[in-house]
């Protein structure tokens, strides 16, 4: 590799120590932190708050400028990426041997990863209040919706913020001491804290949804997972991992490892032919799932085919993760009797925030959804088209129908526009009457909360409004009779929903979809909930 590619390759995946932080803003942003804290009279651990850890974390996110610059040398993640994780691990004082006491079920996919997890994390929850096993249970999900300690939850509980402080700055001064001359970047950070919370905690059942791809994602020092899943293929993240269904399968293939049960439910042809290969080439046992039979009985929302396929999946997982945590548990040979009672609540009641939600504020009914990518979004536009005329079933006239979308950075986001105001369209004829392009920055005032801070964007295109400017262009010639807004927050784009319930047409509801990001919805529901928000 050319020397400037290597030294970039060096950055992107690792951020210098505090007294080599390069740029001279992000230098005086640290050090008035450190002086902030060093100046103080009390003892160094009282000034390590959960702001200061989220302050740190975020000065170890891979700047702007580097992506770009990964960008033009092409530089992607490799096998060296992994082996400087597994060295991280080392530094914090744990081997991969380690990460077995955790029998992790490991999951990659383009969509529904999370999701997954949490129906697994759910099963194996309701499963231990009636079995006692697994003892604690780790879950470990990316990105967050609310705040950054939710990506690390102890029970399905995201880790206190003092927990999370002690637990942030314990990984701090081990690498310090350890010498290591950087900082891994901010999800390798997250990905290595949470080995060390799930291990100091005593966890002996940890989910972990991978951040990007599977072979050379941070989650990938993990050697003997007591399964891998694998959920719908599609496409995402272009730059890592290729353009092509069949190279994406080819990174999430990653995770798979021999000795270990894995599983994938219906995928697009070319996908699961990867798979398959990838799979024998490692001699795995990989099992393609049709969706549950057992699935019938139990009533998982939203009613559609892409999330049963996440409950077939987190099922075949958590059966597999109990039939070795449990020796009582036996992972039944047919679908023939009903799913057990733990795994039915597991199901029914897990608690996703941020997807398919519907939340009711006096004339506004807020439809609020996560999808970020061309598949997840067609699935969001269909849910709330579904849910509408559900609606219409029971009411004598709705509202208009409003929209707000941002997706920051990713320029191909311009083409989700299509499909989102075609389905509606196509659905009531009228389609989108008003729709309002919005940053991801949380408040009109006070800007970014402290946990959805970014440098990963260009900030001149979040100032001029750029891209929200080019959907703006696109939807008004798809839709020339649309009401398209540009406004430069989250809480301005809230508001004109809400004062539309104030004109002559918000007599009836106004029915509102909130998607495109998911750090535009945790924002949404940030306001929505008055700060109150919980998971
Ligand atoms: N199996 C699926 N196929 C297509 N779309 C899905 C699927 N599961 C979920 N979605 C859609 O994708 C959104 C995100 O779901 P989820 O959080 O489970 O995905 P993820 O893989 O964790 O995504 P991320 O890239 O944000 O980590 C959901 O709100 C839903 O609209
Ligand atoms: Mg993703
Ligand atoms: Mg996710």
């Amino acid at each position: 590799m050319h020397y400037a590619a290597r030294r970039i390759a060096s950055l992107l995946f690792s951020r210098p120590s505090a007294s080599r932080i390069s740029s001279s803003s992000q230098r005086s942003q640290f050090l008035s932190r450190k002086m902030a804290t060093t100046s103080s009279s009390r003892a160094k651990t009282s000034s390590r708050t959960y702001n200061d850890a989220i302050d740190a974390l975020n000065s170890l996110q891979t700047p702007y400028a580097v992506i770009e610059a990964r960008r033009k040398a092409g530089v992607r993640p490799d096998a060296a990426s992994v082996a400087e994780m597994r060295g991280y691990l080392a530094r914090l004082g744990y081997s991969s041997a380690d990460l077995d006491r955790l029998n992790i079920i490991h999951v990659a996919g383009t969509k529904g990863k999370g999701s997954t997890c949490a129906f697994t994390d759910s099963i194996l929850a309701r499963y231990r209040r009636q079995h006692g096993l697994p003892r604690r249970i780790g879950l470990f999900t990316s990105p967050h919706l609310i705040a950054v300690r939710e990506r690390i939850r102890i029970d399905s509980t995201p880790l206190t913020e003092d927990l999370f402080a002690r637990y942030f700055f314990d990984v701090w001064d081990r690498l310090e001491s350890s010498g290591a001359s950087s900082k891994p970047i901010y999800s390798r950070y997250l990905t290595l804290m949470s080995y060390h919370v799930f291990l100091s905690e005593g966890i002996d059942a940890a989910v972990y949804e991978t951040g990007i791809g599977g072979e050379f994602d941070a989650t990938n020092v993990v050697d003997r997972p007591v399964a891998t899943g694998i959920s719908t293929l599609g496409i995402d993240h272009i730059y890592v991992l290729g353009a092509t269904v069949d190279k994406i399968a080819w990174h999430k293939a990653g995770i798979m490892k021999k000795g270990s049960p894995a599983f994938t439910i219906e995928q697009v042809a070319p996908a699961t032919r990867v798979l398959q290969d990838r799979a024998a080439e490692k001699s795995v046992e990989l099992r393609v799932l049709d969706i549950d039979p057992r699935l019938a009985a139990v009533k998982i929302r939203p009613d559609a085919n892409f999330q049963k396929k996440n409950a077939t999946l987190a099922i075949a997982l958590a059966e597999t993760a109990l039939a070795n945590i449990d020796p009582s548990f036996v992972v039944p040979s047919n679908h023939d009797a009903p799913l057990p009672r733990e795994f039915v609540e597991g199901l029914e009641q897990v608690v996703w925030r941020g997807r398919c939600e519907v939340k009711e504020e006096g004339n506004v009914i807020w439809h609020v959804d996560g999808a970020h990518t061309v598949d997840s979004l067609k699935m969001a536009a269909r849910w709330f088209v579904d849910e509408c005329a559900t609606r219409k079933k029971n009411v004598s006239s709705t509202g208009p129908k409003a929209l707000v979308f941002n997706q920051q950075g990713r320029q191909e986001a311009v083409d989700f526009l299509d499909e989102l105001c075609n389905t509606v369209k196509n659905a009531d004829g009228a389609g989108f009457r008003h729709v309002i392009f919005c940053t991801n920055v949380t408040y009109a005032e006070s800007g970014y909360k402290r946990d959805f801070v970014s440098h990963q964007h260009n900030p001149k295109d979040i100032e001029k409004l750029t891209i929200q400017r080019v959907f703006a262009e696109k939807w008004s010639a798809l839709d020339p009779s649309a009401n398209v807004m540009v406004v430069p927050s989250i809480e301005e784009a809230i508001n004109k929903v809400r004062a539309l319930t104030s004109t002559k047409e918000g007599d009836q509801k106004v029915e509102a979809l909130i998607t495109g990001s998911l750090h535009l919805v945790g924002g949404a529901l940030g306001i929505l909930e008055g700060g109150a928000e919980s998971l």
